[in-house]
């Protein structure tokens, strides 16, 4: 990959607005690096994606850069707290140029893996935040397709009580067969099971962002995968097709039977029989806990907490016996 600060294809629009610096990132489609906009030294993430990753509709390209254009117009206008905001989108011959929002938090991912896993109350925390994050983007008809932890950042690096943000949702209907294929090269632990055994034909709902959600959950609570082809020896994906997953006491025993019931839940194969992310925001395992979701309000609308107003002990009232007479009938 070219260093885009000298890459000449970067279009001179953008090069005249931002400043590209270093990479930040990796994603399956693209890098990520910093950018300055020159003069306010405002600070976002570029993400660069090569065309070549897209479908090539050939004739069609003409129709498909209208469909990245009018996809990307969607994603600029989404606005919640758990969710990247895309400010710019610049399409060219060759790549897709994304300005977004920038975080300095990291990947749920390394958090999880620095942190061994998260006690419920943290896992809690943060799940919920993703919950509400996927809950604004099904209500905008998105479907994220590739939830997993490595596209969960968080926007503080020194405090597990962290705003997260998910991010690479959108674009995720361009991908052509071979990053389709891709995503079947790369470790399926969060794919839906319908998408592994319909070999991705499968019509998408957005049901998958619940399984994958549920893979999450389980992985904050215990720190390893529900999946994984070492431990029994049955393929990975057929793990996943059947639901191969279990809560082994010697891991499981300190997490509440809610939790696990929520899982179970999330993780059940029939995407039918799978709840809707209403569902799992009236879960009593989310529900019941009045003090999380307290803390997760003021987490994701820190201005609106509520400043408990002085009590009224400064204003002096004029000691009054009943027959003074008042100096002007009170209004
Ligand atoms: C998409 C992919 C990676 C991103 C991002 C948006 N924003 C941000 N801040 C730090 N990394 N990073």
């Amino acid at each position: 990959d070219t260093n885009a600060t000298e890459d000449s294809t970067v279009p001179l629009n953008v090069r005249e607005k931002y400043i590209i610096s270093k990479e930040i990132g990796r994603g399956a489609y693209g890098e990520v690096k910093l950018c300055f906009i020159r003069g306010t030294c405002d600070r976002f993430a570029m993400k660069i994606i090569a065309k070549k990753h897209f479908t090539v509709m050939g004739a069609h390209a003409h129709t498909f850069n209208q469909q990245i254009q009018s996809e990307c117009s969607i994603l600029r206008g989404l606005d919640h707290p758990c969710i990247i905001r895309v400010y710019d989108v610049y399409d060219t011959s060759d790549a897709v140029y994304i300005v977004l929002e920038l975080v300095e938090g990291g990947e749920l991912f390394d958090r999880i893996v620095a942190n061994g896993q998260f006690d419920e109350i943290t896992s809690k925390f943060l799940f919920r935040q993703m919950c509400l994050g996927v809950k604004y983007l099904h209500d905008h008809s998105i479907t994220h397709r590739d939830l997993k932890p490595e596209n969960v950042l968080l926007t503080s690096p020194d405090t597990n009580e962290t705003l997260i943000k998910i991010t690479d949702f959108g674009l995720s209907r361009f991908i052509n067969e071979t990053t389709l294929m891709k995503t079947f090269c790369g470790t399926p632990n969060y794919l839906a099971p319908e998408v592994l055994s319909t070999r991705g034909e499968a019509s998408y709902t957005n049901k998958v962002d619940i399984w994958s959600l549920g893979v999450i959950l389980y992985i904050c609570l215990v720190g390893y995968p529900p999946f994984s082809e070492s431990i029994s020896g049955t393929p990975l994906n057929d793990q996943i097709i059947k639901g191969l997953y279990t809560f082994p006491d010697e891991f499981w025993s300190e997490v509440s039977e809610s939790a696990k019931d929520l899982i179970r839940k999330m993780m059940c194969v029939d995407p039918t029989k799978r709840l809707t992310i209403n569902d799992v925001l009236e879960h009593p395992w989310l529900v019941d806990d009045h003090d999380n979701t307290t803390r997760v309000d003021k987490i994701m609308h820190p201005s609106k907490v509520i400043s408990t107003p002085p009590t009224i002990t400064s204003v002096k009232r004029p000691a009054c016996d009943d027959d003074t007479p008042l100096s002007e009938p009170c209004t």
